[in-house]
């Protein structure tokens, strides 16, 4: 990759907008800490006229055919599954993943493309019977206009698709905005919308590191923005809501977790360390339904750690580029402090670490260099401590022991969030009886893996509001409206 490059704030698809010079937002490596980019650091000004020019753009866009924006979406699928190996070498150096699940952000985020290219023909109205004879009562769904997209840097590119699709398949336009750590891959997406034949003002994207919540205050209080969509924390969507109260917007807010991950004795036991390796280390354990607490049935613990702790140690920790990695870095030294006071809390409150992986093959020089934190397994998590009150975010493990099938609704619900939660038995009534009885927007039985472009992502409680992705996820991004025709003579 190149050692710099300016990705233009308030760019629209076509392009047309000169980016004015401005102080550079700083994006580095997690690996290394090194500077690898600058980036054009967006400003109020830049925010108004990026919603300027979607304002304008939804006039047109509004009115076009569904199939005509299906079309669109299916061409800026196949670009991005073309250009898959360079776009997630971005997103590895922006963020850090392992190179294999940087492809697969790729693909996820084109399956987002794809599914929505179907969704977009199927946003059916109704007829309705109508109790006065001489009437007759239809509705019609149409775009709620322009949205702004913020999307968080643990999944740079899948997360602004999921937003993207679902509005340019409504035939809403949109300002996206990365998170200042990621803004690269999000920034070709736009350069990709345009290639694919996205009319002008549809796509906009606007880069900022230090002006993040001047623009999110900006996007948040526009008249002439109808919705916000929004994934990150749980505090940050609080504030969201606060900023958007006077215009009245629409709110998808799909935020923080702190998901349970049940291990009953009858478990499969390579099936339960597999789901977990995929819900605890995916992304190093920074995706929102990252598995948080783990309760294990007493009689299946000792299989369970010997087998968890065989898995991971087989998984190299390195930068993403070495293709042999399997966990990387962690986003930012922030990320990394938190979780070790997670891990230190555990520990100074009763929890014994069971393991501590030796971060090989990393040398310790290179170990220092980037954001990386060793994955580590605790036992003795009790409800006193950190990483039982709030999501950690990094790989941490962390066990709690349980005896009864009744005791483990209450310990899983124990939580203002409710996101993802996991469950492992091979007793399909078991299963069944406590997915229906955890408080969480997603649960897995006996898989670690919740997230598909046709499934219905998002949480309960404080996890937020909406669901993305699916047949409901454009339901976010249109209003109904109800025609009332009388046919009297
Ligand atoms: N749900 C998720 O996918 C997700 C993603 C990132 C972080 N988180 C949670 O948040 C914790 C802290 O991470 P963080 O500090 O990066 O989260 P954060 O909520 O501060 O940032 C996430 C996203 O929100 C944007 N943002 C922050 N303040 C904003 C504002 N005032 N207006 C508009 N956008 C704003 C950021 O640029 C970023 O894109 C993590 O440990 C994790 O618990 C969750
Ligand atoms: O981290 C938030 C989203 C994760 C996903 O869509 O799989």
């Amino acid at each position: 990759m190149r050692r710099c490059c300016r990705t233009s704030s308030s760019s629209t698809t076509s392009g047309s907008t000169a980016p004015r010079a401005r102080r550079a937002e700083r994006a580095a490596d997690p690996s290394t800490g090194e500077l690898l980019c600058t980036a054009v650091e967006g400003g109020k000004e830049d925010a108004e006229k990026a919603v300027g020019a979607a304002h304008a753009a939804f006039a047109n866009f509004k009115k076009t055919t569904a199939r005509s924006r299906a079309r669109l979406l299916r061409q800026l699928n196949d670009l991005l599954l073309e250009n898959q190996e360079d776009i997630a070498r971005l997103i590895v150096a922006e963020n850090g993943k392992p190179w294999k699940e940087a492809l697969a952000e790729v693909t996820y985020s084109a399956s987002f493309l794809e599914w929505f290219s179907g969704e977009a023909e199927r946003a059916y109205g109704a007829t309705i019977p109508a109790a006065n004879p001489a009437s007759r009562i239809m509705t019609i769904k149409q775009p709620i206009g322009v949205v702004a997209a913020l999307a968080p840097w643990n999944l740079p590119l899948a997360m602004a698709a999921r937003k993207v699709a679902a509005a340019i398949a409504a035939g809403c336009t949109v300002v996206v905005k990365p998170a200042g750590e990621t803004p690269y891959a999000t920034a070709v997406f736009g350069v990709l919308a345009k290639r694919a034949g996205v009319p002008k003002g549809v796509v906009n994207v606007i880069t900022a590191l230090e002006n993040t919540a001047l623009i999110g205050e900006t996007l948040c209080t526009d008249p002439r923005v109808r919705k916000v969509s929004f994934t990150g924390s749980t505090r940050v969507g609080k504030l969201l809501v606060k900023l958007t109260a006077d215009t009245l917007k629409k709110l998808s807010l799909e935020l923080g977790g702190n998901a349970p991950v049940i291990v009953f004795d009858d478990a499969n036991v390579k099936k339960a360390v597999d789901g977990v390796i995929v819900s605890k280390l995916r992304n190093g354990g920074q995706t929102c339904v990252a598995a948080n607490r783990l309760l294990v049935q007493k009689g299946i613990l000792d299989a369970f750690l010997k087998e968890l702790k065989t898995r991971m140690e087989g998984m190299a920790v390195g930068g993403g580029l070495d293709h042999n990695s399997a966990i990387g870095p962690l986003i930012s030294q922030a990320a990394l402090k938190k979780v070790d006071e997670h891990t230190q809390d555990a520990l100074s409150k009763g929890a014994t670490q069971y393991w501590q992986h030796p971060a090989s093959p990393l040398t310790p020089e290179r170990f220092a260099k980037g954001n990386f934190y060793p994955p580590t397994i605790v036992v003795g998590l009790t409800e006193n401590m950190k990483v039982w009150e709030e999501e950690t975010f990094g790989p941490l493990a962390a066990i709690k022991v349980f005896e009864k099938e009744e005791e483990v609704e209450k310990l899983a619900n124990d939580t203002r969030v409710g996101l993802g939660a996991y469950l492992y038995t091979q007793d399909i009534g078991r299963a069944l009886r406590v997915a229906e009885s955890i408080h969480a927007g997603m649960v897995g039985i006996n898989t670690g893996m919740l997230s598909a472009s046709e499934s219905p992502f998002g949480g309960v409680g404080e996890s937020g509001w909406g669901k993305e992705g699916s047949l409901m996820g454009i339901e976010d991004y249109v209003v109904t409206k109800a025609i009332n025709i009388d046919i009297s003579a």
